[in-house]
């Protein structure tokens, strides 16, 4: 049998942190190696098998040069200020990473490509099977209702999160500016209000919902004169993040460097 995926996991305790620890534990060709949270967390010390009711050997910590020594690979589910320091730690630790932080700015998105030459990265707004399936879609759809049809977006996330449009909004306006041959950042209008004058055809309207505990619901309304196509997709638990982050890691394991996304690792591409 082959030696397990060594996995660290930051973000231990959040939300998608216990559900990759979750994902990590019940699979029989992964190992949980370590796992990080800030320092001064009350959670430091304490074992993160904890947070799913088993008892491990590993005490998460906030030294996370040290945690690495000897991982494949860090899942980092956390905020972007967070991730781009964990980059670096895995950079010099020749360790790779998974990142499904959201909310990252074009300077932050190009410090992951820049370190993706030496190490391998997979970055993707959404980590589940059915999203990227969607993307897929997507692009498949704007390519035929190239003409006469406004593109809408809307999504809806919990109360907790804290970027807007969601990173997966993002990529589906990306997808869909791709196929139509516009850029997303000359056409998108996120959210509306007062007088705002007639629809420019043109344009990828984005709208927010936030509340309670919405896992995630995206919507692509393609808008004609009649008719409207909807391509969507909802999210009823965080697991198909976590079971795809896993995958990554796997996919990792195999790579020297480069950057990548969901779409590579489950042969969507092309
Ligand atoms: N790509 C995908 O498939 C998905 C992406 N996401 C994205 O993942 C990210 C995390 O989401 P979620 O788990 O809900 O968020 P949570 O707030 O529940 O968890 C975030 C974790 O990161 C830690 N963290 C935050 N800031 C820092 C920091 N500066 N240094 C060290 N640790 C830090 C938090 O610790 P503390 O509590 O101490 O702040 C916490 O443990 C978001 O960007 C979200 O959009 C979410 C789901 C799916
Ligand atoms: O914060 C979340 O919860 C989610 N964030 C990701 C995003 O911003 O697209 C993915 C998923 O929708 C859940």
């Amino acid at each position: 049998m082959s030696v397990p995926v060594k996995i660290a996991i930051a973000g231990a305790s959040g939300r998608m942190g216990r559900m990759l620890i979750e994902a990590v534990l019940r699979d029989p060709a992964t190992e949980l190696h370590a796992a990080f949270e800030r320092a001064g967390s009350e959670f430091v010390g304490r074992d993160p098998g904890e947070f799913v009711g088993q008892t491990t050997s590993v005490r998460i910590t906030s030294d996370v040069a040290a945690g690495l020594q000897g991982a494949h690979c860090l899942i980092d589910f956390t905020r972007p200020e967070a991730t781009l320091v964990h980059l670096a730690a895995c950079q010099a630790a020749g360790v790779g990473m998974v990142i499904g932080t959201t909310g990252f700015e074009d300077a932050g998105k190009a410090a992951l490509a820049a370190a993706a030459k030496t190490i391998p990265v997979v970055f993707a707004p959404n980590m589940s099977v059915g999203v990227n399936v969607t993307f897929k879609l997507l692009e498949i759809a704007a390519g035929i209702l190239n003409s006469g049809y406004d593109v809408e977006i809307v999504e809806a996330h919990h109360r907790h999160k804290v970027d807007a449009p969601s990173g997966t909004a993002l990529r589906m306006g990306e997808v869909v500016a791709d196929a139509l041959g516009r850029n997303l950042k000359d056409v998108a209008v996120y959210g509306r209000e007062g007088v705002t004058g007639e629809r420019d055809e043109t344009t990828i309207g984005f709208a927010t919902v936030r509340g309670g505990d919405i896992v995630g619901d995206h919507v692509v309304m393609f808008c004609g004169t009649g008719e409207r196509v909807e391509i969507g997709h909802k999210a009823s638990s965080r697991m198909p993040y976590a079971l795809g982050s896993v995958r990554a890691a796997k996919f990792i394991r195999e790579r020297a460097n480069g950057l990548f996304d969901m779409q590579d690792v489950l042969g969507l591409r092309g």
